[in-house]
């Protein structure tokens, strides 16, 4: 077992003598006459014996970060010394007395000494459960203490820095909370005053003007509500909005790997759910937590009018709430992240399901998927069922501490009733305020854990926010006039950016693409060729070596330039559900039609669309559905050339047309168009059209040159074109076969 996992158990067998000591020390003859000098120097002597103890340890205090623990020691050496203070100022129990509390003879004989010291103890208890949960979970996992993340701004500032824009509006929300809680927390007060007019039956004005009050004050109070309430949920609206917004911009900015290694479904959730459940809660349990906190200051200082001896008491029960509530909401938050991460999964299954419905369909597998979906909901369900249980225990512990505290209070109350300290008002607004009191931290309470919830989704979203792409600071060229000349000098690329050899996807790759020809990229499958276009589009980026554009480095060119220059038509193109029209002219604002017809065209595109029920207007439907993929790849290369790009890169693109359309579309590429072309094909009679042809194998170039001086080589391109008519003929032969 390593010392780290050790350390949670040496700390509470540390602290256990720590206490013994100081509790013999109580004890002893020597120290009785100065019991509460004695019990503060020896909690200043065990809170610092436990810090030195904690500073020593390489992984400082478990489950914990630094300040959160030095808290806990502050909380565990003096929440006692301070109960025995207050309790003195009350003129209650001894310390003595409280150090002896087990002693049954003494709780006998001192009924009321049990209520205050549960307080006590019960605090005590909660504090020791809260470090013994943190120890065995650290424990039980073994793992060394959790280090606050360094270099994240934490969530609650992120919060805060969104809200900026509006702080003058948060300000006017303030204000009208504050003078709508102000009307409410004087009722109990009036009320009073009319109580203490109905057993006295003096000053009978006192009784009018009192409940006029009150009547001036409801309808102010519920009028400042309406209008704060109406401000604050617009507010978190706006905010709400920009939120996702800036989400799903920052996702959009991340380089393709961050793509690679996500799925759809679990980003689209952290865009939506994640945004959707802190906003939710924030608006909803931000509003209660400001409303209950602007009433807790009013609450104080009316009940600090009516009796401080009784508000000190009062005071004395918020520790075990605080406790509670700390614990509650740090589990719900943890809770909530793991909730975020199961909803994202099932999303994914959901969307990955539906975008390939044909494949579901066509192999039967609805069960299957039903299945799975139903596995990712059971997660949920589970994490689910953890929240209701922390969210019962925590309401349980919130109603039970505030019945205690009510119960203390009645009973004091009384008392100082009996002894004439307070009237019979007093006390009957003490009461109210008690009562109001409970609810605010039953309320604040239950909204807390709730909030440190949102917290956590909140985190999922800042995470995506806070993430920065890993691709290089975008360029500064954006040359009047671009050539065309690409070259590939000794690139070497392996998309798991490990360094060693069997990683590599392109090995000191080298070959040029001359201004205005048509250069053709061919080899085996897995050979690189599609990983050249994808550097070529600046995806990725190459570990060794570089690629030049008119003998700059690619990097140095502006995005948005770059890819309006390079247009790339691969075999796998994407149309989206909108009309042809829109997607030809992808990207672009303002296309002539003539421009839209030209392009169609060239890509032998313009009469099928002309034929469809709507021409240019037909929507291609989800994915390009409702078209054919001979006529999607034609949509495709219109689009590219509707750019009038300097490169125009065809990753197979006529991979789908017969060989009629396919020899259209290539001899108006080939003579019509005058631009750089990067062309990969399978098709062997296209690719020796190509002024330049380059052969890679394995991630390398084996050889390059024209169709005739590579065919009299007789090397691997030979090969290639050899395999192609080979396939063909067997293709003849089985026909053949009867
Ligand atoms: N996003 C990716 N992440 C990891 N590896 C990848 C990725 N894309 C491609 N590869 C790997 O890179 C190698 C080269 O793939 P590439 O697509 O460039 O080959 P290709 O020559 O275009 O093949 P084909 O002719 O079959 O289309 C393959 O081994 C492939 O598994």
């Amino acid at each position: 077992m390593q010392t780290t996992s050790l350390f949670p158990l040496f700390f509470l067998g540390f602290d256990v003598c720590a206490v013994q000591v100081i509790h013999l020390a109580q004890v002893s003859l020597l120290s009785t006459p100065h019991s509460l000098v004695t019990l503060w120097v020896g909690s200043v002597i065990r809170a610092c014996l436990l810090a030195v103890l904690a500073l020593r340890c390489p992984s400082g205090l478990p489950r914990m970060s630094r300040s959160e623990g030095f808290q806990s020691i502050l909380v565990l050496c003096f929440h006692f010394p301070v109960y025995a203070t207050l309790l003195a100022a009350l003129g209650q129990p001894t310390v003595e007395q409280l150090w002896g509390w087990h002693r049954w003879d003494r709780v006998c004989h001192v009924y009321a000494t049990t209520l205050l010291a549960w307080l006590y103890w019960s605090h005590y208890a909660s504090a020791l459960l809260l470090s013994c949960c943190k120890a065995i979970s650290a424990l039980l996992r073994r793992a060394p203490a959790e280090e606050p993340k360094a270099g994240t701004t934490p969530p609650l500032r992120r919060l805060y820095h969104f809200t900026r824009p509006y702080l003058w509006r948060f300000a006017g929300v303030l204000l009208l909370v504050i003078l709508s809680s102000y009307g409410e927390m004087a009722m109990p007060h009036y009320t009073g005053r009319v109580a203490d007019w109905i057993m006295n039956k003096e000053a009978p004005e006192a009784f009018t003007n009192a409940i006029t009050v009150m009547a001036l004050l409801t309808i102010a109070s519920a009028l400042s509500e309406l209008v704060c309430d109406l401000m604050y949920t617009i507010t978190t609206t706006r905010i709400y909005r920009t939120v996702q917004e800036l989400v799903f911009e920052a996702v959009l900015k991340q380089e393709l790997a961050f793509f690679d290694s996500r799925k759809p479904g679990e980003l689209v959730s952290h865009i939506t759910t994640s945004t959707n459940r802190m906003s939710e809660i924030l608006s909803q349990e931000m509003s209660y937590l400001m409303w209950y906190v602007s009433r807790f200051v009013f609450l104080i200082f009316f009940m600090l009018t009516q009796s401080w001896k009784m508000l000190l008491l009062t005071w004395m029960g918020l520790p075990i709430c605080w406790v509670v509530a700390k614990f509650a909401g740090n589990f719900q938050e943890s809770i909530s992240k793991r909730l975020q991460d199961s909803l994202a999964e099932a999303n994914q299954v959901a969307t990955e399901t539906f975008s390939h419905i044909k494949t579901v369909k066509s192999f039967a597998n609805e069960d299957g998927e039903t299945e799975r979906y139903r596995g990712r909901l059971d997660n949920t369900y589970r994490i689910n069922k953890l929240e209701s249980v922390a969210y019962a225990v925590n309401m349980w512990s919130s109603t039970l501490s505030s019945l205690a505290m009510k119960v203390c209070v009645l009973y004091y109350g009384g008392i100082l009733v009996t002894r004439g300290d307070v009237s019979s008002g007093d006390l009957v607004s003490f009461i109210l305020y008690e009562l109001q009191f409970s609810s605010a931290v039953e309320s604040v309470m239950t909204s807390y854990p709730k909030v440190r919830a949102a917290i956590g989704a909140a985190e999922k979203s800042f995470e995506i926010l806070d993430r920065k792409p890993n691709v290089p600071a975008d360029g500064h060229l954006c040359p009047q006039h671009l050539k065309g000349c690409v070259e590939f000098r000794n690139v070497s690329f392996s998309y798991s950016e490990k360094t060693d050899q069997n990683h590599f996807v392109l090995k000191d790759v080298s070959f040029k693409l001359n201004p205005g020809r048509i250069t053709a990229l061919v080899g085996r499958n897995s050979s690189g060729k599609s990983t050249c276009v994808k550097l070529l589009e600046r995806f990725y980026q190459p570990q060794a070596g570089g690629i030049l554009l008119d003998g700059q480095p690619l990097q140095d060119y502006k995005d948005q330039y770059l890819h309006q220059k390079i247009a790339v038509v691969s075999q796998d193109c994407v149309l989206f559900a909108r009309p042809i029209r829109e997607n030809i002219t992808y990207g672009l604002e303002d296309v002539p039609e003539d421009e839209i017809y030209r392009a169609a065209k060239l890509a032998s595109a313009h009469d099928f669309i002309m034929k469809l029920p709507n021409g240019y207007d037909t929507d291609a439907g989800e994915g390009g559905g409702q078209v054919s993929g001979g006529q999607k790849q034609r949509i495709a290369i219109a689009r590219a050339l509707i750019r009038r790009p300097t490169l125009l890169i065809l990753d197979c693109a006529t991979s789908d047309l017969d060989s009629h359309t396919e020899y259209l579309v290539n001899q108006a590429l080939f003579e019509q168009i005058n631009c750089t072309v990067l062309l990969i094909s399978r098709n062997m009679s296209v690719v020796e059209k190509a002024d330049h042809i380059v052969v890679l194998g394995d991630g390398t170039v084996k050889e390059e040159g024209s169709h005739a001086e590579l065919m009299t080589k007789g090397s691997f391109y030979t090969e290639l074109v050899k395999t192609e008519s080979k396939s063909f003929h067997r293709q003849e032969k089985d026909e053949n076969d009867p």
